[in-house]
């Protein structure tokens, strides 16, 4: 042991917590060179086959996996802090500054990162009817991070946050006043860290500073949402009061006419309950043709499969109904990015949503778009009036960013 003693220096770990319905994602940055300690992925929580896979990145070991129950997000956040140990970057380390958490629903009153306190825990509940699949899930990783460790700072970043700047025309509903009023019933919007993320890179790609430039992100993962960017702020978003509006997802209807949920109701005689989990759960992608997994329709189409094929242009349709619909409402559009699993993966998926649109100064270079690269790329030709963008999406180091902001402002 060394006899003398320097100053330790300040804490610079955030861990991250991303927890959604039926998983965990997780990532330990140093936010001195945002470097990722450990990442991982906990995924089917509350099934028998659970998996938890960490990747000690600090280290550049290999992964490590394990399998078997796990049952709720308690034992899931309890078994990713004893990972972190056995790399010894566990929860105790006198290094670690805060734990930032993605919460999905922060309503209105929700506009920037808040440390977590028993107010803003009771809030995020009352949250729950609208977005029950989500704020759950984060309020059992806030209860649990905060039981394993009470005295370390817990900040929400909130989904619903960039989407604030919208303005009342987009954000309101076209239904009587007082009853949305009475109910808060409005458009909230949803994957907003990412929008804000992508919508940022997006200018830096191009060169611009965020407040020049027009954006339309698609956010395409499990969930998907598109979002108006006019110089750095949201102006219309496609997710509404709950995650459900708008594009074609995984598992989600997106829009239809509301009708259809009275007529199920009275002619199919299905309870509201029942209607919430085929429209959340069992329709979108899934529900068109039995997979949500865009590389198995892709697949599937290549063989000749007529059902994933009519899947896929119904998932088109919708994209490029907002793309047209985002377009009219910024005006002038300076570029289009694609992000999250399915838009930084999927050529084809690009490729279709921008086919046909040239007169709107659109195009994709076929080359360009077939590249694969993790950083952010253009894939239009040059003689495009529109940037199309590939830009990959990163929450969690947006979390984790905007969470040491505030506790290092704060210490
Ligand atoms: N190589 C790929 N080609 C096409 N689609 C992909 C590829 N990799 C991932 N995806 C799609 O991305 C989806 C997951 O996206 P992701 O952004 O991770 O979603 P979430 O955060 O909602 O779980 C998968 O369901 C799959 O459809
Ligand atoms: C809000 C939302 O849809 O999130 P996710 O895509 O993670 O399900
Ligand atoms: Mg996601």
């Amino acid at each position: 042991m060394s006899s003398t003693h320097p100053s330790p220096a300040p804490a610079s770990r955030v861990l991250v917590l991303n927890s959604g319905s039926s998983s965990v994602k997780y990532q330990l940055l140093d936010m001195r060179d945002e470097r990722r300690l450990a990442a991982g992925l906990v995924e089917r929580i509350g099934e028998q086959t659970s998996r938890l896979k960490h990747s000690p990145l600090h280290s550049g070991g290999e992964s490590r996996e394990r399998t078997g129950p796990i049952a709720d997000h308690e034992a899931a956040l309890k078994a990713v802090a004893e990972e972190l140990a056995a790399d010894g970057l566990g929860l105790d380390s006198p290094e670690l500054a805060a734990i930032g958490h993605r919460v999905v629903h922060g309503g209105k009153h929700f506009t920037a990162p808040t440390v977590i306190d028993d107010t803003v825990l009771a809030e995020i509940e009352r949250l729950i009817p609208v977005a029950p699949l989500h704020n759950p899930a984060n309020l059992t990783g806030i209860r649990t991070a905060r039981a394993l460790r009470p005295d370390l700072p817990q900040v929400a970043v909130f989904d619903t946050a960039f989407h604030t700047t919208m303005p009342e025309a987009a954000a309101r509903y076209a239904i009587d006043v007082e009853t949305a009023d009475e109910h808060r019933i409005r458009r909230y919007g949803f994957h907003g860290t990412s929008h804000a993320y992508v919508s940022r890179a997006t200018a830096k790609l191009l060169g611009k500073d965020p407040s020049e430039v027009n954006v339309i992100v698609l956010h395409l993962g499990n969930g998907a949402s598109a979002s108006a960017v006019r110089g750095g702020r949201c102006v219309d978003t496609s997710m509404g009061l709950t995650p459900l509006e708008g594009l074609v997802m995984g598992t989600r209807s997106g829009d239809m006419d509301p009708a259809v949920i009275f007529h199920l109701m009275r002619v199919g005689g299905m309870s509201a309950d029942e209607i919430d989990a085929l429209l959340n759960k069992k329709s979108g992608l899934i529900g068109l043709c039995g997979d949500n997994d865009m590389r198995e329709i892709r697949r599937r189409i290549d063989e000749g499969d007529e059902q994933a094929q009519l899947a896929f242009d119904i998932y088109i349709h919708r994209l490029k109904k907002y793309i047209g619909a985002y377009y009219a409402v910024l005006g002038r559009v300076d570029a289009i990015a694609f992000t999250a699993g399915v838009g930084e993966n999927a050529a084809p998926v690009r490729e279709a949503a921008v086919a046909g649109l040239e007169e709107l100064g659109l195009a994709i270079d076929g080359e360009l778009n077939a590249v694969r690269a993790d950083e952010p790329r253009l894939i239009s030709p040059e003689y495009a009036r529109v940037a199309v963008a590939v830009v990959p999406t990163d929450e969690e180091l947006e979390i984790a960013t905007q969470t040491y902001a505030l506790v290092a402002k704060k210490s």
